[in-house]
Protein backbone atom coordinates (compact mmCIF):
# COMPACT_ATOMS: atom_id res chain seq x y z
CA UNK A 1 0.00 0.00 0.00
CA UNK A 2 1.50 3.74 -0.89
CA UNK A 3 -0.35 7.04 0.45
CA UNK A 4 0.79 10.24 -0.42
CA UNK A 5 -1.00 12.41 2.52
CA UNK A 6 -4.90 12.22 1.53
CA UNK A 7 -3.95 9.77 -1.88
CA UNK A 8 -4.40 6.49 -1.53
CA UNK A 9 -2.03 5.65 -4.94
CA UNK A 10 -1.87 1.95 -4.36
CA UNK A 11 -4.53 0.57 -2.59
CA UNK A 12 -3.51 -3.13 -0.91
CA UNK A 13 -2.87 -4.79 -4.05
CA UNK A 14 -1.43 -8.60 -3.91
CA UNK A 15 0.56 -10.37 -6.83
CA UNK A 16 3.51 -12.53 -7.09
CA UNK A 17 5.82 -12.83 -9.81
CA UNK A 18 6.83 -16.18 -10.84
CA UNK A 19 10.57 -16.51 -12.01
CA UNK A 20 11.19 -16.25 -15.49
CA UNK A 21 7.83 -15.14 -16.33
CA UNK A 22 6.52 -11.73 -17.85
CA UNK A 23 4.18 -10.39 -15.59
CA UNK A 24 2.79 -7.39 -16.28
CA UNK A 25 0.74 -3.96 -14.73
CA UNK A 26 -1.76 -2.82 -17.19
CA UNK A 27 -3.83 0.54 -16.16
CA UNK A 28 -4.47 3.54 -17.23
CA UNK A 29 -2.21 6.77 -16.26
CA UNK A 30 -2.39 7.22 -12.48
CA UNK A 31 -3.65 3.66 -11.61
CA UNK A 32 -0.55 3.11 -9.40
CA UNK A 33 1.99 1.29 -11.70
CA UNK A 34 4.43 2.95 -11.51
CA UNK A 35 4.22 4.02 -7.66
CA UNK A 36 4.31 -0.38 -7.11
CA UNK A 37 7.13 -0.25 -9.37
CA UNK A 38 9.38 2.16 -6.95
CA UNK A 39 8.37 0.05 -3.97
CA UNK A 40 9.19 -2.75 -5.68
CA UNK A 41 13.06 -1.06 -6.86
CA UNK A 42 13.07 -0.21 -2.75
CA UNK A 43 13.30 3.85 -3.89
CA UNK A 44 9.63 4.73 -2.66
CA UNK A 45 8.54 3.01 0.39
CA UNK A 46 5.75 1.49 0.99
CA UNK A 47 3.22 3.13 3.78
CA UNK A 48 1.70 0.01 4.63
CA UNK A 49 1.34 -4.08 3.83
CA UNK A 50 4.26 -6.01 3.52
CA UNK A 51 6.43 -6.58 -0.43
CA UNK A 52 9.22 -8.72 -0.69
CA UNK A 53 11.26 -9.18 -3.50
CA UNK A 54 13.45 -12.72 -4.00
CA UNK A 55 12.04 -13.59 -0.45
CA UNK A 56 13.58 -10.31 1.62
CA UNK A 57 11.77 -7.62 2.74
CA UNK A 58 12.20 -4.49 1.24
CA UNK A 59 12.50 -2.37 3.97
CA UNK A 60 15.43 -4.56 5.50
CA UNK A 61 17.57 -5.42 2.58
CA UNK A 62 17.05 -2.40 -0.05
CA UNK A 63 21.08 -3.17 -0.90
CA UNK A 64 20.86 -6.70 -0.98
CA UNK A 65 17.57 -5.96 -3.58
CA UNK A 66 18.84 -3.12 -5.81
CA UNK A 67 21.99 -4.77 -6.30
CA UNK A 68 19.93 -8.15 -7.57
CA UNK A 69 17.39 -5.63 -10.24
CA UNK A 70 17.77 -3.92 -12.98
CA UNK A 71 15.26 -1.52 -13.56
CA UNK A 72 14.19 0.30 -16.90
CA UNK A 73 12.44 3.56 -15.51
CA UNK A 74 10.02 5.69 -17.28
CA UNK A 75 11.88 8.63 -18.55
CA UNK A 76 14.83 8.70 -20.53
CA UNK A 77 17.47 9.54 -17.93
CA UNK A 78 20.74 8.93 -19.96
CA UNK A 79 23.68 10.99 -19.21
CA UNK A 80 23.73 13.52 -22.43
CA UNK A 81 27.47 14.34 -21.85
CA UNK A 82 28.63 10.42 -22.66
CA UNK A 83 28.58 8.10 -25.19
CA UNK A 84 26.45 4.98 -26.05
CA UNK A 85 29.02 3.14 -24.81
CA UNK A 86 30.45 5.46 -22.01
CA UNK A 87 26.95 5.27 -20.28
CA UNK A 88 27.16 1.74 -19.80
CA UNK A 89 30.42 2.31 -18.54
CA UNK A 90 29.83 4.77 -15.94
CA UNK A 91 26.57 2.86 -14.73
CA UNK A 92 28.53 -0.16 -14.15
CA UNK A 93 30.53 1.53 -11.58
CA UNK A 94 27.44 1.97 -9.70
CA UNK A 95 27.32 -1.68 -8.55
CA UNK A 96 31.15 -1.73 -8.28
CA UNK A 97 31.72 -4.03 -11.67
CA UNK A 98 35.66 -4.05 -12.34
CA UNK A 99 37.03 -2.45 -15.23
CA UNK A 100 37.28 -4.97 -17.88
CA UNK A 101 34.08 -6.60 -16.92
CA UNK A 102 32.42 -3.68 -16.97
CA UNK A 103 33.72 -3.38 -20.57
CA UNK A 104 33.45 -6.75 -21.83
CA UNK A 105 29.48 -6.58 -20.76
CA UNK A 106 28.84 -3.67 -22.08
CA UNK A 107 30.19 -4.60 -25.77
CA UNK A 108 28.16 -7.60 -25.25
CA UNK A 109 24.96 -5.72 -24.42
CA UNK A 110 25.78 -3.13 -26.94
CA UNK A 111 25.61 -5.95 -29.83
CA UNK A 112 22.22 -7.55 -28.13
CA UNK A 113 20.71 -4.42 -28.00
CA UNK A 114 21.88 -3.52 -31.86
CA UNK A 115 23.73 -0.73 -30.65
CA UNK A 116 27.24 -1.04 -31.73
CA UNK A 117 26.83 1.31 -34.74
CA UNK A 118 25.71 4.09 -32.36
CA UNK A 119 28.82 3.09 -29.74
CA UNK A 120 30.60 6.42 -29.92
CA UNK A 121 28.12 8.86 -30.34
CA UNK A 122 26.44 11.23 -27.91
CA UNK A 123 23.00 10.58 -26.44
CA UNK A 124 21.70 13.27 -28.25
CA UNK A 125 22.27 11.55 -31.90
CA UNK A 126 20.60 8.48 -30.78
CA UNK A 127 16.69 7.75 -32.08
CA UNK A 128 13.91 7.54 -29.40
CA UNK A 129 14.08 3.98 -30.00
CA UNK A 130 17.58 3.70 -29.50
CA UNK A 131 17.52 5.77 -26.18
CA UNK A 132 14.93 3.05 -24.88
CA UNK A 133 17.51 0.37 -26.01
CA UNK A 134 20.31 1.64 -24.47
CA UNK A 135 18.03 2.32 -21.23
CA UNK A 136 17.19 -1.74 -21.90
CA UNK A 137 21.60 -2.25 -22.25
CA UNK A 138 22.35 -0.36 -18.80
CA UNK A 139 19.93 -1.81 -16.79
CA UNK A 140 21.52 -5.47 -17.78
CA UNK A 141 24.40 -4.71 -16.97
CA UNK A 142 24.30 -5.45 -13.01
CA UNK A 143 23.78 -9.26 -14.70
CA UNK A 144 20.18 -8.32 -12.99
CA UNK A 145 17.69 -11.80 -12.05
CA UNK A 146 14.54 -9.41 -12.37
CA UNK A 147 14.23 -7.07 -14.80
CA UNK A 148 11.61 -3.69 -14.07
CA UNK A 149 10.31 -2.20 -17.12
CA UNK A 150 7.60 1.27 -16.47
CA UNK A 151 6.49 1.59 -19.65
CA UNK A 152 9.32 -0.12 -21.85
CA UNK A 153 7.98 1.82 -25.46
CA UNK A 154 6.37 4.42 -24.17
CA UNK A 155 5.84 6.69 -27.06
CA UNK A 156 7.63 5.11 -29.59
CA UNK A 157 6.88 4.56 -33.22
CA UNK A 158 5.22 0.58 -34.14
CA UNK A 159 9.09 -0.46 -35.99
CA UNK A 160 10.71 0.68 -32.62
CA UNK A 161 8.70 -0.96 -30.51
CA UNK A 162 8.45 -4.24 -32.10
CA UNK A 163 12.04 -4.08 -32.02
CA UNK A 164 12.07 -3.78 -28.50
CA UNK A 165 9.63 -6.47 -27.71
CA UNK A 166 12.03 -9.23 -29.65
CA UNK A 167 14.81 -8.41 -27.24
CA UNK A 168 12.04 -8.74 -24.38
CA UNK A 169 11.07 -11.73 -25.60
CA UNK A 170 14.93 -13.13 -25.82
CA UNK A 171 15.22 -11.75 -22.50
CA UNK A 172 12.64 -14.04 -21.29
CA UNK A 173 14.06 -16.75 -23.26
CA UNK A 174 17.37 -16.42 -21.77
CA UNK A 175 15.88 -17.11 -18.21
CA UNK A 176 15.30 -13.60 -17.27
CA UNK A 177 12.29 -12.69 -15.38
CA UNK A 178 10.53 -9.44 -16.24
CA UNK A 179 8.03 -6.99 -14.84
CA UNK A 180 6.74 -4.65 -16.54
CA UNK A 181 4.24 -1.89 -16.63
CA UNK A 182 2.20 -0.93 -19.36
CA UNK A 183 -0.66 1.29 -20.61
CA UNK A 184 -0.57 -0.23 -23.99
CA UNK A 185 -2.71 -3.27 -24.42
CA UNK A 186 -1.43 -5.00 -27.61
CA UNK A 187 2.25 -4.71 -25.49
CA UNK A 188 0.61 -6.84 -22.55
CA UNK A 189 -1.54 -8.61 -24.85
CA UNK A 190 1.88 -9.95 -26.35
CA UNK A 191 4.58 -9.52 -23.43
CA UNK A 192 3.01 -10.81 -20.87
CA UNK A 193 2.46 -14.59 -19.26
CA UNK A 194 -0.03 -13.15 -16.87
CA UNK A 195 -0.71 -9.71 -15.87
CA UNK A 196 -3.02 -7.57 -12.99
CA UNK A 197 -5.33 -5.12 -14.45
CA UNK A 198 -4.84 -1.84 -12.40
CA UNK A 199 -7.55 0.92 -12.14
CA UNK A 200 -7.81 3.66 -9.28
CA UNK A 201 -4.56 1.77 -7.08
CA UNK A 202 -6.49 -1.33 -7.16
CA UNK A 203 -5.82 -4.55 -8.93
CA UNK A 204 -9.27 -5.70 -10.81
CA UNK A 205 -8.53 -8.86 -12.07
CA UNK A 206 -5.20 -11.46 -12.24
CA UNK A 207 -4.28 -13.80 -15.47
CA UNK A 208 -2.98 -15.15 -18.17
CA UNK A 209 -4.04 -12.81 -21.04
CA UNK A 210 -6.00 -15.35 -22.95
CA UNK A 211 -7.62 -16.44 -19.71
CA UNK A 212 -9.03 -12.89 -19.15
CA UNK A 213 -10.27 -12.32 -21.99
CA UNK A 214 -12.29 -15.60 -22.29
CA UNK A 215 -13.62 -14.93 -18.64
CA UNK A 216 -14.23 -11.73 -18.76
CA UNK A 217 -15.38 -10.83 -22.82
CA UNK A 218 -15.73 -14.21 -24.38
CA UNK A 219 -14.10 -15.54 -27.05
CA UNK A 220 -15.11 -13.31 -29.88
CA UNK A 221 -17.04 -10.07 -30.11
CA UNK A 222 -19.84 -9.08 -32.22
CA UNK A 223 -20.61 -5.45 -33.60
CA UNK A 224 -23.28 -4.34 -35.06
CA UNK A 225 -24.58 -0.41 -35.89
CA UNK A 226 -26.57 1.16 -33.06
CA UNK A 227 -30.02 0.49 -34.73
CA UNK A 228 -33.37 0.33 -32.96
CA UNK A 229 -33.99 -2.95 -34.67
CA UNK A 230 -30.61 -4.27 -33.71
CA UNK A 231 -31.36 -3.47 -30.07
CA UNK A 232 -34.59 -5.05 -30.15
CA UNK A 233 -33.41 -8.53 -31.84
CA UNK A 234 -30.52 -8.76 -29.34
CA UNK A 235 -32.68 -7.97 -26.79
CA UNK A 236 -34.97 -11.32 -28.29
CA UNK A 237 -31.89 -12.98 -27.80
CA UNK A 238 -31.34 -12.40 -24.56
CA UNK A 239 -27.74 -11.71 -24.78
CA UNK A 240 -25.35 -9.15 -22.72
CA UNK A 241 -24.45 -6.30 -24.70
CA UNK A 242 -22.50 -2.75 -24.18
CA UNK A 243 -23.12 0.44 -26.14
CA UNK A 244 -19.88 2.39 -27.14
CA UNK A 245 -20.74 5.04 -28.99
CA UNK A 246 -22.67 4.07 -32.31
CA UNK A 247 -21.95 0.36 -32.33
CA UNK A 248 -23.14 -2.15 -29.87
CA UNK A 249 -20.85 -5.05 -28.75
CA UNK A 250 -22.27 -7.88 -27.76
CA UNK A 251 -20.72 -10.93 -25.41
CA UNK A 252 -21.70 -14.32 -26.52
CA UNK A 253 -20.19 -17.50 -26.72
CA UNK A 254 -21.98 -18.31 -29.94
CA UNK A 255 -21.30 -15.25 -32.02
CA UNK A 256 -21.55 -16.60 -35.26
CA UNK A 257 -25.31 -17.34 -34.36
CA UNK A 258 -25.99 -14.28 -32.94
CA UNK A 259 -24.38 -12.22 -36.15
CA UNK A 260 -26.50 -14.68 -38.16
CA UNK A 261 -29.40 -13.49 -36.35
CA UNK A 262 -28.72 -9.58 -36.34
CA UNK A 263 -28.13 -9.74 -40.40
CA UNK A 264 -31.32 -11.31 -40.84
CA UNK A 265 -33.32 -8.85 -38.96
CA UNK A 266 -31.52 -5.90 -39.85
CA UNK A 267 -31.47 -6.72 -43.48
CA UNK A 268 -28.48 -6.19 -43.86
CA UNK A 269 -28.98 -2.34 -43.11
CA UNK A 270 -26.28 -2.39 -40.35
CA UNK A 271 -22.96 -3.71 -40.59
CA UNK A 272 -22.33 -6.46 -38.17
CA UNK A 273 -18.60 -7.47 -37.60
CA UNK A 274 -17.54 -9.98 -35.73
CA UNK A 275 -13.84 -10.02 -33.96
CA UNK A 276 -11.72 -11.45 -31.61
CA UNK A 277 -12.14 -10.30 -28.14
CA UNK A 278 -9.05 -8.33 -26.31
CA UNK A 279 -7.99 -6.90 -23.26
CA UNK A 280 -9.53 -3.97 -24.31
CA UNK A 281 -13.20 -5.26 -23.83
CA UNK A 282 -11.81 -6.94 -20.30
CA UNK A 283 -11.19 -3.69 -19.55
CA UNK A 284 -14.47 -1.97 -20.78
CA UNK A 285 -16.19 -5.04 -19.30
CA UNK A 286 -14.68 -3.88 -15.91
CA UNK A 287 -14.77 -1.01 -15.61
CA UNK A 288 -17.08 0.92 -18.37
CA UNK A 289 -14.15 2.80 -20.01
CA UNK A 290 -11.99 2.45 -22.44
CA UNK A 291 -7.89 2.42 -21.81
CA UNK A 292 -7.56 4.24 -24.84
CA UNK A 293 -6.21 7.79 -24.08
N1 LIG B 1 5.30 11.67 -5.31
C1 LIG B 1 3.97 11.73 -5.38
N2 LIG B 1 3.27 12.57 -4.56
C2 LIG B 1 1.94 12.63 -4.61
N3 LIG B 1 1.17 11.88 -5.42
C3 LIG B 1 1.79 11.03 -6.26
C4 LIG B 1 3.22 10.91 -6.28
N4 LIG B 1 3.55 9.98 -7.19
C5 LIG B 1 2.40 9.55 -7.74
N5 LIG B 1 1.33 10.17 -7.17
C6 LIG B 1 -0.09 9.92 -7.49
O1 LIG B 1 -0.34 8.54 -7.33
C7 LIG B 1 -1.26 8.07 -8.31
C8 LIG B 1 -0.66 6.91 -9.07
O2 LIG B 1 0.43 7.38 -9.87
P1 LIG B 1 1.36 6.42 -10.71
O3 LIG B 1 2.43 7.25 -11.34
O4 LIG B 1 1.79 5.29 -9.88
O5 LIG B 1 0.37 5.90 -11.82
P2 LIG B 1 0.67 5.07 -13.13
O6 LIG B 1 -0.32 4.01 -13.22
O7 LIG B 1 2.09 4.64 -13.15
O8 LIG B 1 0.46 6.12 -14.27
P3 LIG B 1 1.50 6.66 -15.34
O9 LIG B 1 1.56 5.63 -16.40
O10 LIG B 1 0.89 7.95 -15.78
O11 LIG B 1 2.81 6.86 -14.61
C9 LIG B 1 -1.58 9.27 -9.18
O12 LIG B 1 -2.80 9.82 -8.74
C10 LIG B 1 -0.43 10.22 -8.94
O13 LIG B 1 -0.82 11.55 -9.11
Amino acid sequence: MKRFEDLVAVDRITFRVREGEVFGFLGPNGAGKTTTMKMIQCISPKTGGTLEVFNMDVETHQREIKSRLGVVPQETNLDPDFSTYRNLLVYARYFGIPKREAERRAEELLAFMQLDEKRDVLIEKLSGGMKRRLIIARALINAPELLILDEPTIGLDPQARHLIWEKLRNLQAQGNTLVLTTHYLDEAERLCDRLVIMDNGKVLVEGAPADLIREHAGSDIVEVERTEKAIACLTGLGVNYDLAGDVIQVFTDRPHDVARELLEVCQHEAAVTVRPATLEDVFLRLTGRSLRE
